[in-house]
């Protein structure tokens, strides 16, 4: 577990800050398999996962599913054969919070424990 997965989601009213460039840069450096692209003028945190079928790309996404239920916090998820993409963003500030990269961490250690 990483110092990231081991904290929680705060709750994260539309007037909380986005995370700033410098905040960006310290913290993917936590989580370096995931890129940040900006997608509808909105930064997100991406990362494909790849499996053997489909059968455990879909127990992975319903695990992090339940993952983000616990925390509030809720991604998007595309789960096709052999591959789950996984998008972390903050709806409510239309960018990134620290909460997505707790997350990120979070789907991590999904991915490792399975
Ligand atoms: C009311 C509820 O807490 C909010 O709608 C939460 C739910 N899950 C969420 N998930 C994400 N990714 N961003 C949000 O702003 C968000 N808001």
């Amino acid at each position: 577990m990483s110092d990231l997965s081991a904290q929680k989601c705060e709750a994260c009213r539309a007037d909380a800050p986005k995370v700033s460039d410098e905040e960006l840069a310290v913290l993917i450096k936590q989580i370096p398999d995931w890129v940040p692209e900006v997608r509808d003028g909105i930064m997100q945190l991406e990362r494909v996962f790849k499996f053997k079928n489909f059968k455990l790309a879909l127990e992975f996404t319903n695990k992090v599913g339940a993952m983000a239920e616990d925390e509030g916090h809720h991604p998007g998820l595309l789960t096709e054969w052999g591959k789950v993409t996984v998008t972390w963003w903050s709806h409510s500030i239309k960018g990134l919070h620290k909460n997505d990269f707790v997350c990120a961490a979070k789907t991590d250690d999904v991915f490792a424990a399975l």
